[in-house]
């Protein structure tokens, strides 16, 4: 497992979340390198007059941090802080840059701007409606504060009209991608809703389809898919595999006696108990009625019946009277190993056989299959 593997499930990222947090930190670092790349092109044209020291201070202050944003997500460190994207503090570093490029240039500076669009766009994809908004007018303010600190720098007069009409454009273009954008985060919330309840409603659907109603283990179809899959490891020599038919004794007696309620809730207890009783690796299904059927992968017939005789012992000293219910409920159990190349429902058979052998020896035992 990769280690970032382990920070995601460590701290219950979905794949998908993941690729996407990552996906999104990438283009935010193309953003600001596509910005250094478009500032240095307008510097070497003689576009942009900007001191040495400033040019040097929007590389460096835009490549530094996005390594070391790029680092941060990329590693997972961030994965648990409350905005594991970043996306606001990478969007002001970048508005700052494209205010200090656009400080530089005299007419054409609303084109160093134009990379707030498409930032807005893609932060809209992490951050909500408000933050957008606040991005929009920040930027807007900022652009106000550099036009006023360029008036005062540069010592000539600005085109008045021509500045304010580009920075109205600027401000209501920002504040309609701000609007879009939080619609399109909306939207994308309601679908990773939609897809979590879809993915939920889909395991429900699995587990109904593998699962018995009343005991909650597995069903008959579900454990000869198990059965299949064992035979295939053993017969491919990776490893034996046992099986334990189970049967209660005098079940109808139950039912007769004490009602179908408490024979249900027999039912149901006989589950939970054999659950707890069996090897972590072991597979335990109801076949119907009071049957059950054990799979105990790399268990020889020697390991296989002393897992049943345990059951049988533990099981055999439940007593429901305490509870105004039956007393003792024993159970017989037939036990076979899988013999490689016979078919599964072969070796349910011979299961089956020993269970009869149990049952017609006076039943509250376990057999093994005949040799
Ligand atoms: N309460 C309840 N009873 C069930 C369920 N499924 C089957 N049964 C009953 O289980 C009883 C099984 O009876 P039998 O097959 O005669 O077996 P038994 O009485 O256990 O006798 P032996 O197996 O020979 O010891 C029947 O009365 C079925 O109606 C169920 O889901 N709930």
């Amino acid at each position: 497992m990769k280690p970032q593997d382990d920070w995601r499930r460590a701290r219950n990222l979905t794949v998908s979340e993941w690729r996407l947090l990552r996906r999104h930190g990438r283009a935010l670092l193309a953003v600001a390198v596509l910005h250094v790349l478009l500032t240095l092109l307008l510097w070497w044209q003689g576009a942009l007059q900007l001191p040495p020291v400033l040019l040097v201070a929007v590389t460096a202050g835009l490549l530094v941090p996005g390594l070391v944003y790029l680092i941060l997500v990329e590693s997972g460190l961030t994965a648990d802080w409350r905005e594991p994207s970043l996306s606001m503090p990478a969007a002001l570093v970048l508005l700052l840059a494209f205010l200090v490029t656009a400080f530089g240039l005299n007419e054409a500076r609303s084109s160093a701007l134009m990379l707030f669009f498409p930032l807005l766009l893609l932060v809209s994809f992490r951050l909500g409606a408000r933050s957008l908004l606040r991005l929009a007018v920040l930027a807007s303010v900022g652009y106000l504060l550099m036009l006023a600190v360029a008036a005062w720098d540069h010592g000539v007069r600005l085109s008045l009209t021509l500045e304010a009409l580009q920075w109205l454009v600027f401000t209501l273009v920002s504040v309609s991608f701000a609007v879009t954008g939080s619609g399109v985060n909306g939207l994308r919330r309601r679908l990773a809703e939609k897809n979590q309840a879809l993915a939920d409603a889909l395991e429900q659907v699995r587990d109904l389809a593998i699962r018995d109603d009343l005991t909650g283990l597995f069903n008959r179809r579900h454990i000869l898919q198990v059965l299949e899959h064992q035979k295939g490891l053993a017969d491919g020599g990776i490893y034996p595999f046992s099986v334990c038919y189970v049967d209660l004794d005098y079940f109808k007696a139950i039912n007769d006696a004490f009602g179908h309620g408490w024979g249900d809730r027999v039912l149901r207890d006989f589950a939970d108990f054999a659950l707890a009783d069996l090897r972590g690796g072991d597979y335990l299904a109801r076949l119907g009625g009071e049957e059950f059927i054990m799979v105990l992968p790399q268990s020889d017939l020697e390991g296989a019946e002393l897992a049943a005789e345990r059951l049988r012992q533990g099981w055999g000293e439940r007593d429901f009277r305490a509870l105004n219910g039956p007393p003792k409920v024993s159970l017989s159990a037939g036990v076979a190993c899988y013999r490689p190349g016979e078919t599964v429902d072969q070796l349910i058979a011979r299961a089956d056989h020993a269970l009869y052998l149990a049952k017609s020896q006076g039943r509250n035992r376990v057999c093994r299959e005949k040799t």
